[in-house]
């Protein structure tokens, strides 16, 4: 579009959020999407992404502006400054490389303020390393309720619609009203090819402690039991047992934690937030079943260490924080990570 003036996002993970993250950015028209792949690059750079979307129908061939199989570093390669960073990675801080060494080449050297970062991730305190690591940088939380999968490299079904809640994470040095701007400007761009729900929700704390009631809860229970979303809530006594003390324990943890009120029927809308019949596996299952590393810190371990440090008891929630902690650590074991004495 000759003397439109085009928004240059960075898509960093292109798996099963950051592929209809890309299809989104694009549909608008006005934004080109570089997108980072690893293992499923390959494929996507030779035939395009298989898409099966509820939102978009079926899309064969489909390819953002560009691909790369590494981030750029747009200070060596003498690249323009991105607008936004999308990071869609999972979040997993106990393996290398951490989403920082991830993102920092793509940031100019001296200059963090021209790029907004967004974390389409799950997970509490994720904002918190990047507001170390580059203080000058506004970073923009991306709390989704999408249903989405890669069931093999390139191909992705997404069977639940892309549900999107955007917002500024609180900054200590940033001007308040740039960084909602910047929040604002991201939901239009993202928005604009008007196929799916992305929202501005100024109250990041609220909707990331939300999600967590079923992160924290539904993404290791299902992982450890090997039940989906819908069979664990016909399972023998699962829902009373494992998923509502847990979700208990975790909407106090809110409250006492972070000040945060989560409204009285979150813990049924929580469990019932997809169809039962969807049988979907959250993130972190499909993720095992992969043999993926899980993100067990972020999702489980941040708001376990917050809600015992504002004295709540999770007693349920410290079970499944150390039985998912030894999941990742058979899957480090696979992956070679870990020495076993002979
Ligand atoms: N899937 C879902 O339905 C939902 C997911 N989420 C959250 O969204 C985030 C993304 O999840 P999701 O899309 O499901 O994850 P996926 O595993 O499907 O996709 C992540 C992608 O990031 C790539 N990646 C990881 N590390 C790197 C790296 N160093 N360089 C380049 N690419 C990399 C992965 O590549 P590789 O294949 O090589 O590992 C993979 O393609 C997570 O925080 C998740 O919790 C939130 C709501 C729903
Ligand atoms: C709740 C859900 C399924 C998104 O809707 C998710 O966040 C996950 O799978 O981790």
């Amino acid at each position: 579009m000759p003397g439109i003036l085009r928004n240059n996002i960075l898509v960093i993970g292109g798996g099963s959020v950051g592929a209809i993250a890309a299809v989104n950015i694009e549909l608008g028209g006005v934004s080109d999407v570089t997108l980072v792949l690893r293992s499923n690059y390959d494929v996507v750079n030779e035939k395009g992404y298989d898409i099966e979307s509820c939102d978009h129908g079926n899309l064969k061939g489909w390819r953002p502006s560009k691909v790369r199989n590494t981030v750029p570093n747009v200070s060596e390669e003498g690249l323009p400054y991105y607008n936004y960073i999308v990071v869609a990675t999972k979040n997993i801080p106990d393996i290398s490389p951490t989403v920082i060494d991830l993102v920092s080449p793509a940031l100019r050297i001296g200059n963090r303020t021209e790029t907004t970062i967004v974390l389409l991730q799950n997970g509490l305190n994720i904002e918190k390393p990047f507001l170390t690591s580059f203080p000058d940088t506004i970073i923009l939380s991306g709390v989704s309720l999408i249903g989405s999968a890669e069931p093999s490299p390139g191909h992705i079904v997404q069977d639940e619609p892309d549900r999107l809640l955007i917002g500024a994470f609180p900054h200590p040095s940033a001007n308040v009203l740039i960084a909602e701007a910047l929040a604002k400007s991201f939901v239009v761009m993202y928005s604009s090819g008007r196929k799916t729900d992305c929202t501005y929700s100024p109250n990041v704390l609220h909707d990331r402690w939300r999600k967590l009631v079923y992160n924290a809860c539904l993404n290791p229970i299902c992982t450890i039991t090997g039940l989906d979303s819908g069979r664990i809530r016909l399972a023998d006594g699962a829902l009373n047992g494992l998923v509502r003390p847990a979700m208990r324990e975790i909407v106090r943890a809110a409250r006492a934690a972070a000040g945060v009120d989560l409204a009285g029927d979150v813990i049924e809308t929580m469990i019932n937030v997809d169809p039962l019949e969807s049988y979907l596996k959250p993130s972190m299952q499909q993720d095992v079943e992969k043999g993926n590393y899980i993100e067990f810190e972020n999702l489980l371990g941040e708001p376990l260490r917050e809600g015992r440090r504002a004295g709540v008891e999770m007693p349920t929630l410290e079970v499944l924080y150390q039985l998912a902690k030894a999941v990742q650590w058979r899957i480090k074991e696979r992956r070679g990570l870990v020495d076993i004495p002979t």
